[in-house]
C-alpha cells in the first residue's frame, strides 16, 4: 500500500554524535521541508519496543470494555485534575460530538498547594481503574516513552529552525504541559456505544498547543487535510510507526514556516479502533515569547500569520493560564463542579471543600 505522508527515519537524527553529521542534517532538511509542506509526518527508527505498544493499546481496549458504571468511578468529573474517562460522545469538535471514549491521563504531579490559582491544578495525580492492576505501569511506560521521544523530536525541530535551541527548549522543561489520551471509536455497526449517524469519531480541528504524536492500532480513520488543496489523505496505519504534527500555538511561533494541519477521524464502517495520541505543551509558568522573538516580522517569508482565535493569544500570559482556559471551555461540567471565578482576586480557584461535595452539578 502506498503512504502519501511522508516517513522519516528518526534514527537518522543523532546530534549529539560528530559521526553522524551529515544524517542528522538531512534529517533535519528533509523534517524542515515536511513541516513546512504538509505539517504531518510517520516516525519510524524512535525506539519505542513494538510490545510497549501493543501492550498500551490492549490495556487500553480492556479498559473500554469494563461496564460503563466501572469505567464512571474514574471520570474526570472526580478530578479537579481534568484527568480521568469521558463518555462517548461527551465532547464536541467543529459543532458535532465527537464519537469515541477518552481516558486522559498525563504525568502524576504533586496536588498543587491550598489556595493556588486554578490553572495550577492542570497539574496533579491521574485516576486509576482498580479493576485493572496491570494498566498503570503499561500506560505509564508509554507515555514516559513517547514523551521522551517528545521532546527530541522538539529539539530536532528548534534545529531545523534554525532558531536557538536552548532558549526554545527551556519553555518545556520537568514541569512541562503533557496530555496523554487513550481514545475507543466504536465502529458504525457496534451496537452497545453505537455512534452518531454523522460518521466522524473526531471532527476536523488544529490541534492546540506545540506537538503531537499518535499512536494507531491498525484500523484507520485518521485524515490529514492537504493545505495546497484541501484533499483529504488517508494517514493510515503503519506497523511500528507514531504520526507526528505540531499544534497552532506552535505554528504561530514559527510565523507558519511550520503548519499545524487539519486532520479528523472518520468511524469505521466495522471495526472499533484504539488510538493513544500525546500532547506535548510548554510548563505551567512559561510566557510563551513574544511572536517575533524567533522571527523578527520584517524577515517573515509568507506574510501571513496563523489563524489561533484573539481570545486564545498567547503574548505576555502565561502558558498554564491558556491551557486552562481551553479545558474550562472542553469540560464545562467538571469546570463548574471544581472552580470558580473569584472577581476581588479576578482569577480561577478551587471551591472549598464544602461546597464540591455537596454540588448539584455533576
Ligand atoms: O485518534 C486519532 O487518530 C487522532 C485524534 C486527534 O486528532 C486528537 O485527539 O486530537
Ligand atoms: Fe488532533
Amino acid at each position: 500500500m502506498s503512504h502519501s505522508l511522508p516517513k522519516l527515519d528518526f534514527s537518522q537524527y543523532q546530534p549529539d554524535n560528530p559521526e553522524k553529521k551529515e544524517t542528522t542534517e538531512a534529517f533535519l532538511k528533509s523534517l524542515y521541508e515536511t513541516m513546512h509542506d504538509i505539517g504531518f509526518f510517520y516516525i519510524t527508527g524512535h525506539g519505542i519496543p513494538l510490545a510497549w505498544q501493543n501492550e498500551a493499546l490492549a490495556c487500553s481496549k480492556s479498559f473500554f470494555a469494563l461496564p460503563t458504571d466501572i469505567k464512571s468511578k474514574v471520570a474526570m468529573a472526580q478530578s479537579p485534575h481534568y484527568r480521568g474517562y469521558t463518555k462517548l460522545n461527551g465532547e464536541t469538535t467543529d459543532y458535532k460530538q465527537d464519537n469515541r471514549e477518552t481516558f486522559d491521563i498525563s504525568k502524576e504531579y504533586p496536588t498543587p498547594p491550598p489556595g493556588a490559582p486554578g490553572y495550577q491544578y492542570m497539574r496533579g495525580p491521574n485516576q486509576w481503574p482498580a479493576e485493572l492492576p496491570g494498566f498503570k505501569p503499561v500506560i505509564m511506560r508509554l507515555l514516559v516513552a513517547m514523551q521522551q521521544v517528545g521532546l527530541r523530536l522538539l529539539r530536532a525541530m528548534a534545529q531545523s529552525l534554525k532558531i536557538d535551541e536552548d532558549d526554545f527548549m527551556a519553555m518545556f522543561g520537568d514541569d512541562l504541559g503533557m496530555r496523554m489520551k487513550l481514545t475507543y471509536y466504536p465502529g458504525q455497526t457496534n451496537v452497545k456505544d453505537k455512534p452518531l449517524e454523522h460518521g466522524l469519531g473526531v471532527g476536523p480541528h488544529k490541534d492546540y498547543g506545540f506537538l503531537a504524536l499518535l499512536l494507531q492500532d491498525q484500523v484507520g480513520g485518521l485524515q490529514v487535510q492537504r493545505l495546497s488543496d484541501g484533499e483529504w489523505l488517508d494517514a493510515s496505519p503503519i506497523e511500528d510507526t507514531f504520526v507526528v504534527n505540531i499544534g497552532e500555538i506552535f505554528e504561530r511561533l514559527t510565523r507558519r514556516r511550520f503548519i499545524a494541519t487539519v486532520h479528523r477521524v472518520l468511524t469505521n464502517g466495522k471495526h472499533d479502533r484504539y488510538s493513544i495520541p500525546l500532547f506535548l505543551a510548554p510548563h505551567n509558568q512559561c510566557k510563551v515569547p513574544q511572536l517575533d522573538r524567533f522571527f523578527p516580522l520584517e524577515n517573515d517569508k509568507r506574510g501571513q500569520v496563523a489563524d489561533v482565535k484573539e481570545d486564545q493569544l498567547l503574548q505576555g500570559e502565561v502558558y498554564g493560564e491558556n491551557e486552562f482556559k481551553g479545558y474550562r471551555r472542553s469540560h464545562v461540567a467538571v469546570t463548574n463542579k471544581w472552580f470558580f471565578y473569584d472577581d476581588t482576586r479576578a482569577n480561577w480557584f478551587l471551591r472549598p471543600a464544602s461546597i464540591t461535595q455537596h454540588s448539584i452539578i455533576s
